[in-house]
């Protein structure tokens, strides 16, 4: 049996990110503005500060005029709300995002809302998450995540993912649920399963696409896919590596991947499949949010 074409997340997101960076450069030709993001990271999280230097650094690639603020774990709310409603405010950022996790004494949800819309380059203010699930995709901002994923699933597949039989493993706000959505507006299939869906197993051999976003190290085994099926596993998990040396660890996916190979027709790995994506999609929706601010036409969307 041939094994899987492995999807090389790494090598999408740069073109991605090298298209960004051409528009960007026109932007500012036609009109002397540079796509300001605003990143906040609230805390000393390792992975956290991993993904907002990510990002950072990225925007800056892009051409981008990137502002970092990192604050004290034990900022109060107060503080982190009136740093949202500042850059809410200011003319030279187009997109603000806080990372995730925030300290439990923060209330996500009420900073998540706090975020001006066309400045919610997360899509995860309830007018961005109205707009995808209404089906109006082309005027929302769309979560990182999902974007990335459908971004994989085109260049895998084509443009056309029509009457695919799609199952998404997992219900989170921010990756399960808009991504259903997405793939429910490409004419899909779709069906959302999780830990109570029952003879998940068999739920999942009988989809076309498969994305895994649970977040349990390995959760999906590879007989569960189904012969020549597209997976898209969205986990990254650490776990102990002994075989590397003691105290050493390793990033795996929801999907069993070596086993998986062997079954489906293609798959992502992690790391470098979705992880690069997500940043990759921030400079796509920064790009969009300050064209949006600016009046400015709408672009060819990347996915
Ligand atoms: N405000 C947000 N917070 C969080 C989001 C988000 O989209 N918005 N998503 C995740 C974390 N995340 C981005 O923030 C993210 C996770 C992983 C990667 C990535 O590139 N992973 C690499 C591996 C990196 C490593 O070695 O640890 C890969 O998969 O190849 C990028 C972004 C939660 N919070």
């Amino acid at each position: 049996m041939p094994e899987a074409q492995i999807i090389d997340g790494k090598a999408i997101a740069e073109t991605v990110r090298e298209e960004i960076t051409r528009r960007a450069a026109a932007l500012l030709e036609t009109s002397g503005v540079r796509p300001g993001l605003a990143v906040v990271l609230v805390g000393e999280d390792p992975a956290s500060q991993v993904y907002v230097r990510n990002k950072d650094r990225a925007a800056e690639a892009c051409g981008f005029h990137s502002l970092k603020h990192t604050l004290p774990a034990e900022t109060s709310e107060a503080d982190v709300l009136s740093l949202v409603d500042k850059l809410n405010n200011d003319p030279d950022i187009h997109g603000i995002l806080v990372q995730l996790p925030l300290p439990g004494h923060i209330d996500e949800s009420k900073v998540l809302r706090l975020i001006r819309p066309e400045k919610d380059v997360d899509g995860f203010h309830p007018v961005n998450v109205g707009l995808l699930t209404a089906g109006e995709r082309a005027s929302a901002l769309v979560p990182c995540t999902p974007a990335g994923c459908l971004v994989l699933l085109k260049r895998t597949l084509g443009d056309t993912l029509a009457g695919q039989n799609a199952v998404v493993v997992g219900r989170s706000n921010i990756v399960g649920k808009p991504m259903a959505s997405l793939l429910l507006q490409e004419s899909c299939t779709v069906t959302i399963a999780h830990s109570r869906t029952r003879n998940l197993p068999d739920v999942v051999r009988a989809a076309d696409i498969v994305v895994a976003a649970v977040g349990r190290p390995q959760i999906i085994g590879g007989d569960w896919i189904g012969q020549g099926a597209t997976v898209i596993d969205v986990g990254i998990n650490r776990i102990p590596a002994p075989e590397r040396g003691e105290g050493k660890s390793r990033l795996v996916g929801d999907v069993a991947f070596e086993e998986a190979l062997e079954h489906a027709g293609a798959i992502t790995p992690v790391p470098g499949g979705v992880g690069p994506m997500t940043i990759a999609m921030l400079m796509v929706n920064t790009l969009t949010a300050a064209r949006r601010l600016l009046n400015l036409q709408e672009e060819d969307p990347l996915f």
